[in-house]
């Protein structure tokens, strides 16, 4: 069996620097002395520069004039910072296909980013597979996933000639083959389930058994699906995969997650007689949301990977597979920053609310998982002292909460722009069309210049969807 290498042709070979790297002033005006914690602006892009009036300027960009240029809410999206963390993972993984998890976030421009780099990506759908194809991703680099992956889907992914799909049910084994044309064989791996808890949420934890994706190797569901993908002559498999969950902190999930597939791949070859030479063991890596909070180290883990892989397999007397990792948040979450206008603040004796002209609609994460932020005011300096206050969005739900309990000046006020880091994964791509809001632009920066990636929802969109009566 063969495996073909991701081509990595127009990726440049040094990395270059962040652009503003070194040029926030020490100490920085707005950074916490070293005594206060950590400094806020550590899970910032790299580029951030703090700015008078308590402006900030990333990619060279000051976030008052994308305010006033591209209004608010927008999301800001720093070309460098993406680039620069698909070459720590590249560095990281240097014998590796690093595959981009687009449903983190998706438009032509970061598709195109993603290939320059020379990664993969990792895609869910036939929209996700189209835009990005059809923007010139190449589609040998593409690996398609869904648990429940439409006719539609696999017929474009059959079309357009995605190098690998996941298989993640046994019912699509035989739906798959029949729809390969004959005379080609796709190439193939088996999602499996190791039974390994991991994830910075329940509803995001995806190794244990008894949840929607993959196949079970402790019930024996994964060895099962093996057989039968070996069955079908259109199917050539290539590999196992594995997804643990998503915001993962610690390393040592995913070493127990290679030791069970290592064990896995040993009984196929003592079974079957192959020696299946690809291993996915998919994303999940955790950033840190607020300043101080834990984020997992790309070089760290990929060491230790590799280290428990080589030991496994050496001790199984297995040659140690290519392997494939697939991260989203990783990469799209912290080149990320939304803005929102204040709209109103409401004193209730207990909480203070503070109203943005965003919400749920653009960012549900709070709501599905709790997640706090850090936002931050900015292009306004106060005197003020800070208080505790709830920053909440627009929409018809008391639960629109977007960052419960932080400190911002107590002259907050409407008028007043606020930023919020670390919004580049999840937010855009859950988006929903909650109460005819439209859905915020996406701005790139980079060397100074700002340039719309994606435009405004505006109402005409919205209507023009609408076919009437
Ligand atoms: C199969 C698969 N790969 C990769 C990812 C990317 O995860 P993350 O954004 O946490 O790196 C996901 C989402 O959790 C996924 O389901
Ligand atoms: N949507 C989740 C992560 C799930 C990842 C997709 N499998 C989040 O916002 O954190």
């Amino acid at each position: 069996m063969t495996h073909t290498t991701l081509p990595r042709t127009t990726r440049t070979t040094t990395p270059p620097a962040p652009r503003t790297t070194g040029t926030r002033p020490s100490p920085a005006p707005s950074a916490a002395p070293p005594d206060q914690g950590p400094d806020p602006l550590d899970i910032w892009p790299a580029s951030t520069v703090p700015l008078p009036d308590e402006d900030l300027s990333i990619g060279g960009v000051p976030l008052t004039e994308l305010a006033e240029r591209f209004g608010t809410p927008a999301y800001v999206l720093d070309e460098d910072e993406v680039r620069r963390r698909c070459r720590t993972y590249l560095r990281a993984f240097p014998d590796a296909d690093v595959y981009y998890a687009a449903k983190a976030f998706l438009c032509r421009a970061m598709a195109h980013w993603v290939a320059e780099e020379g990664l993969g990506l990792d895609v869910c759908s036939a929209g996700e597979l189209e835009l990005a194809v059809t923007t010139g991703f190449p589609p040998e680099r593409i690996v398609l996933h869904g648990n429940a992956k439409s006719p539609a889907d696999l017929q474009a992914a059959l079309r357009l000639g995605v190098g690998r799909i996941v298989i993640d049910s046994t019912s699509e084994i035989a739906r798959l083959a029949a729809a390969v044309p004959a005379g080609s064989r796709q190439k193939v791996l088996i999602r499996v389930v190791p039974g390994i808890a991991a994830g910075g949420h329940a509803k995001i934890r995806t190794g244990t058994d008894d949840q929607k994706f993959g196949l079970s190797l402790a019930d024996g569901s994964a060895q099962h699906a093996i057989t039968r993908v070996l069955g079908q002559p259109r199917l050539e498999l290539v590999g196992l995969h594995c997804h643990l969950g998503s915001q993962i902190t610690a390393v040592k999930p995913y070493l127990s997650a290679v030791r069970r597939l290592v064990g896995l791949l040993a009984r196929v070859h003592e079974q079957h007689g192959i020696t299946l030479p690809e291993l996915d063991l998919g994303g999940g890596h955790g950033v840190a949301y607020r300043p101080g909070e834990p984020a997992l180290d790309i070089t760290g883990l990929a060491g230790k990977i590799r280290a428990e892989l080589a030991g496994g397999c050496a001790a199984a007397g297995l040659p140690v597979p290519r392997l494939a990792v697939e991260p989203g948040r990783a990469i799209a979450g912290p080149s990320g920053v939304v803005l929102y206008r204040v709209l109103s603040v409401k004193r209730t004796g207990v909480h203070t609310f503070v109203a943005v002209d965003g919400g749920m609609s653009d960012n549900p994460r709070p709501a599905l998982y709790g997640v706090r932020y850090a936002p931050r005011l900015v292009g306004r300096h106060s005197t003020v002292a800070t208080e505790p206050v709830t920053v909440v969005g627009r929409h018809c739900e008391a639960g629109d909460i977007l960052a419960s309990d932080v400190q911002l000046p107590g002259d907050i006020r409407p008028g007043d722009l606020i930023a919020v880091p670390v919004a580049g994964a999840y937010h855009l791509s859950m988006a929903s069309g909650y109460n005819l809001v439209g859905r915020p632009p996406v701005v790139a920066v980079t060397s100074g210049h700002a340039r719309l990636l994606v435009r405004r929802e505006s109402l005409a969109d919205i209507q023009e969807r609408d076919i009437g009566l």
